[in-house]
């Protein structure tokens, strides 16, 4: 069998098809190359046969104007050793299939497999492309895979193959490891467990936050505002920190995404741009910073509030235990009352600058003319309703000692005629009068006889068809609301009395109280938002 398909001489003059950019500057460096690949056949009935393949991988790389080439080149022969079945069957096998002047013509990736008895040398070759010399071609390039990303499965229907390799291996190494490999890949030892990428970045998460904390801090993404390019030198000079020690925090912003490297120094990235210069319209410097100072701190006290089931406020340096629901921050003196009230209430104002649109347009409420956000804080919400209802006029209701720093945080727009800031206490003063009332981020803080409290004494002031607004992150049926619920869980946790609820458990807690057709959206934003009718 097999005269009439004689073998074909490999065509050279035939180059791979991907080789076609620049040929003029290719031409004296290419490898000459056999043709694709082919199956040489001089009768397969139990004897051995070669499969040859050729490819070629040309890096290119430009420098100026030339054009630098590097060839790799391999010729790699594979034997196939066929099974020993009778010369007709096989004969009758491959004529009903494709012609043999190929590799792979008669399948051995599928029912041809039955015919082959045993490949030694790289079973993809007989398939036809050469994947696994080409893909230890390209880790010599370029960056290898780790080597435990290298999986070997074993498919039945593939044939006995004798080198298998890891295409993370250099060719021939011979490295230690090799034959355990060969052995997990024929299923004779366990292969080791899948590189754990997931739970190292959890492990090591918390130096990434760092970084950016620390950054932050130190002004970095400040001094490159506005598409300022500086060497490591320039920030360090600019920020008053040490060469070596900037060097490395602005690499290590660069890998995370948050500056960009370049050839004349580093830049923001357009994330920095947006949310971490400290005066930007979005920034979140506020937020950051009091996670880097309070936070960061309290998060170390969870083992205790798992243990204990309560709050650690009192763990954390020098908080005040009678202003736990006043103002979660350190209190000690006066003057780091003030600084610390501050930073609160710049982070209040990022988050809610962050879900206030998403909260104002969650219904309509334009059949509203009053408002009166309770808590309301530094106004952020108050601004989104009335630029979304010019009609509606918000009185932001809160403690004296928060308002007193509130003008600090007003744009400089026409609306803020609409809003007028109140000083109160909710639990001890008598309400602003008005026909929609706000509670943002109020609820979850409290143990539940304040929040029946607060709310009996809404419902009391609200007329009936008035309404009261609720803004928080609402749990969903499997006790877990859609965007960072376990965060807000275990916050809420560590520094309140209070607790998260679901739509259905804030439908019943307001028809308690006396309000009816109480709605509830979604908005995917931080906050979720319900509105229920007196
Ligand atoms: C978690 S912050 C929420 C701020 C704002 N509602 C928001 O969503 O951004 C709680 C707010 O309630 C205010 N607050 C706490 N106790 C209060 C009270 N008894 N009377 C009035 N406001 C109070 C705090 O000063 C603070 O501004």
């Amino acid at each position: 069998m097999g005269q009439g398909r004689a073998l074909q001489e490999p065509d050279k003059s035939v180059r791979p098809a991907s080789v076609t950019h620049r040929e003029d500057a290719l031409q004296d460096e290419l490898p000459e190359i056999p043709d694709a690949p082919r199956l040489m056949t001089t009768g397969l009935n139990g004897k051995e046969h070669s499969v040859f393949t050729g490819v070629a991988i040309v890096h290119c790389s430009s420098t100026g104007d030339r054009l630098e080439t590097k060839v790799l080149e391999f010729h790699e022969e594979t034997k196939v050793k066929f099974s020993e079945l009778s010369e007709e069957l096989l004969w009758e096998y491959i004529h009903s299939g494709e012609p043999m002047d190929k590799a792979g013509g008669y399948g051995i990736q599928a029912l041809g497999g039955m015919l082959v008895e045993h490949v030694s040398g790289d079973f993809l070759n007989v398939v036809g492309f050469p994947l696994n010399h080409f893909c230890k071609k390209l880790a010599q390039l370029y960056c290898p895979p780790p080597h435990e990303a290298a999986r070997c499965v074993k498919h039945d229907s593939i044939p006995s193959v004798d080198t298998f390799k890891d295409l993370s291996d250099e060719e021939g190494s011979g490295q230690p490891g090799g034959d355990r490999q060969e052995a997990a890949c024929n299923g004779t030892v366990e292969t080791p467990p899948p590189f754990p990428t997931e739970l190292l970045g959890l492990i090591e998460g918390f130096k990434g936050s760092k970084v950016l904390f620390t950054a932050c801090k130190l002004k970095v993404f400040d001094v490159l505002k506005d598409g300022t390019i500086l060497t490591a030198e320039d920030i360090a000079s600019k920020i008053d920190t040490s060469v070596c020690g900037t060097e490395r925090l602005l690499d290590a912003c660069a890998t995370l995404g948050l500056l960009e490297r370049s050839e004349r120094g580093y830049s923001n990235t357009e994330l920095a741009r947006l949310y971490l210069v400290s005066e930007g319209e979005h920034s979140l410097h506020g937020f950051i910073t009091l996670c880097n100072e309070y936070t960061w701190e309290l998060f170390t006290h969870l083992e205790s509030a798992i243990r204990e089931g309560t709050n650690q406020f009192h763990e954390v340096s020098g908080r005040r235990a009678d202003n736990l629901f006043k103002c979660p921050i350190p209190l000690q003196d006066s003057s780091r009352s003030k600084e610390a009230q501050l930073q609160f209430m710049h982070a209040m104002h990022d988050l809610t600058k962050l879900s206030a649109h998403a909260v104002a347009t969650a219904f309509d409420l334009s059949r509203f003319t009053s408002a009166c956000h309770l808590g309301g804080c530094t106004g952020a919400l108050a601004h989104a309703l009335v630029q979304e209802y010019p009609h509606l006029k918000v009185t932001v209701f809160d403690l004296p000692e928060v308002l007193e720093l509130a003008p600090s945080f007003q744009p400089a727009r026409e609306q803020a005629a609409q809003i007028h800031f109140m000083p109160g206490d909710f639990f001890q003063d008598r309400l602003p009068e008005a026909e929609l009332y706000v509670l943002s981020r109020i609820i979850h803080e409290w143990p539940e006889d304040k929040v029946h409290q607060l709310l009996g004494k809404i419902s009391e002031r609200c007329k009936p068809g008035g309404g009261l607004l609720v803004a928080e992150a609402i749990l969903d049926e499997e006790r877990r609301n859609s965007r960072g619920a376990w965060v807000q869980s275990l916050s809420t946790l560590l520094q309140t009395q209070g607790r998260q609820r679901s739509g259905e458990e804030y439908q019943r807690l307001l028809r308690a109280q006396g309000f009816h057709d109480v709605r509830v959206v979604r908005t995917g934003a931080l906050l979720d938002a319900v509105l229920a009718t007196r």
